[in-house]
């Protein structure tokens, strides 16, 4: 812990607080926890149903030890959740199922999960007067204006057609059998209500939308710490796919765009909102890296370029292969054309920018990702499969 008196962005020494952090095991929350341990005085309250990827921050030895509690519950029935809102002072809720293998075929889970589950959260923080951080998604924007433009339209160049804005955009899903719009639509009301609770309860919060935060630790890979069928998010998948050689599957031939941000450049965001609640209160904030854009071709490509820098092993010859959304994903899925943040309100309210280049955090990504599973890997393949 930092020895100084930390202080806020208008120079106020920080006070200590305890945070309530609902979603603390997954791949966010574990960051945020090692950052809040390492770096302040404060206090959190993990709660999560899995604690894997924060064990190390649990050991009674480390320096921390008094200041994390992880509690394993299920926020959908739970009777302690009022109780340990009660016990802190600001709750910061990240509980979801957010991955988009989820959304079409597992709609009702999705939809729950990212709605209803979120409900009690909301309540307790309004009616006890607490501070709540709730962790929405840059897929609330669903398409971007530009993309129902003709394709040859020159105002397909134009930054009002694609640049996503808080507080000017609009939200555009597909029609209702595509449920992969389930997720965004379940995160857009919560955050309306929210908002809502705002604006009649006098609710303090902030509602953050990351765009694509990625690096260790994100999500699984299949058959080594997660059900060998189960699709994480891009990260992971080609990740698993250079770690067993095979070629990067493209959905649809990669021709999606995304901007990638680093997980550490953004838990700087997160921990600017934590300690400046004057100026994070009242605000939706994306949180993303613009300069940071490729199509997801070019994503896999450098992937590969840069996994077998890593790892010392050759590239394929023919690193990808395309695969429609349908027979990937199944019935159901649509994507996000392009998703480029604007950034006018967090730089304003926080001043916060990101620092890390697309190459930069994918060479310390992937070099965690052969660090971490290239053995497991190699043995699980070795392993003969049972008759
Ligand atoms: N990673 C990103 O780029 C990204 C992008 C957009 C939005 N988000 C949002 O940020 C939040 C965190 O995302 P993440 O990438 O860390 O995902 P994650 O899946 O790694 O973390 C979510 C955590 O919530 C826990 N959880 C889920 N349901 C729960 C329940 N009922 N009770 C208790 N714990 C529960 C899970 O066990 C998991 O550890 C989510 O709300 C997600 O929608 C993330
Ligand atoms: O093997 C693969 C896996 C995916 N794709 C395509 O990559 C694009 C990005 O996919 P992914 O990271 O899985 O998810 P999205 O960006 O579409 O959605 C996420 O954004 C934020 C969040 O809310 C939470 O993380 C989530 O919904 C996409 O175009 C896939 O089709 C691929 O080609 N090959």
């Amino acid at each position: 812990m930092a020895s100084s008196v930390r202080l806020d962005l208008d120079g106020n020494p920080i006070k200590p607080i305890t945070i309530c952090m609902i979603g603390a095991g997954g791949f966010i929350g574990s960051h945020l926890c090692e950052k809040i341990m390492a770096e302040t005085p404060h206090k959190v309250l993990a709660l999560d149903v899995y604690n894997d990827k924060i064990k190390h921050l649990l050991e009674p030895d480390t320096p921390w030890a008094a200041r994390i509690q992880f509690h394993r519950l299920n926020i959908k029935q739970d009777s302690r959740l009022e109780g340990l809102i009660k016990m802190a002072d600001l709750t910061i809720n990240l509980a979801a199922i957010c991955t988009p293998a989820d959304y079409n075929t597992r709609p009702l889970d999705t939809i729950y999960s990212n709605f209803i589950d979120a409900l009690p959260v909301v309540k307790y923080c309004s009616e006890n007067q607490k501070r709540l951080i709730h962790f929405s998604t840059c897929e609330v924007y669903g398409k971007t204006i530009g993309s129902f433009l003709p394709k040859d339209s020159p105002l397909r160049q134009d930054p009002a057609y694609y640049v996503l804005k808080e507080d000017a955009s609009p939200c555009i899903f597909g029609s209702i059998e595509k449920q992969r719009w389930s997720y965004a639509c379940a995160k857009q009301l919560i955050e309306r209500l929210i908002y809502a609770e705002g604006a009649e309860n006098g609710l303090e919060f902030s509602i953050v939308r990351p765009f694509n935060w990625i690096g260790p630790r994100m999500d699984f890979i299949p058959g080594i710490d997660g059900p060998s069928e189960g699709v994480p998010r891009v990260l992971a998948c080609f990740s698993n796919n250079l770690l067993r050689q095979e070629p990067l599957k493209l959905v649809d031939g990669g021709q999606s765009q995304r901007t990638f941000v680093y997980i550490k450049d953004a838990i700087e965001a997160v921990l600017l909102m934590i300690e400046n609640p004057a100026r994070a209160n009242g605000h939706i904030f994306n949180v993303g890296n613009p300069n940071n854009e490729v199509t997801v071709k070019q994503l896999a490509e450098m992937m590969t370029q840069i996994y077998a820098k890593v790892s010392g092993e050759p590239a394929l010859e023919k690193p990808t292969i395309d695969v429609s959304s349908k027979e990937f994903y199944g019935v159901g899925y649509d994507d996000s054309d392009k998703r480029i943040p604007d950034m006018t309100i967090i730089n304003q309210q926080l001043g916060w920018n990101p620092k890390t280049s697309l190459w930069d955090l994918l060479e310390s990504t992937l070099t965690y990702q052969h660090r971490t599973y290239a053995e497991a890997i190699k043995k699980a393949i070795a392993k003969p499969v049972a008759s």
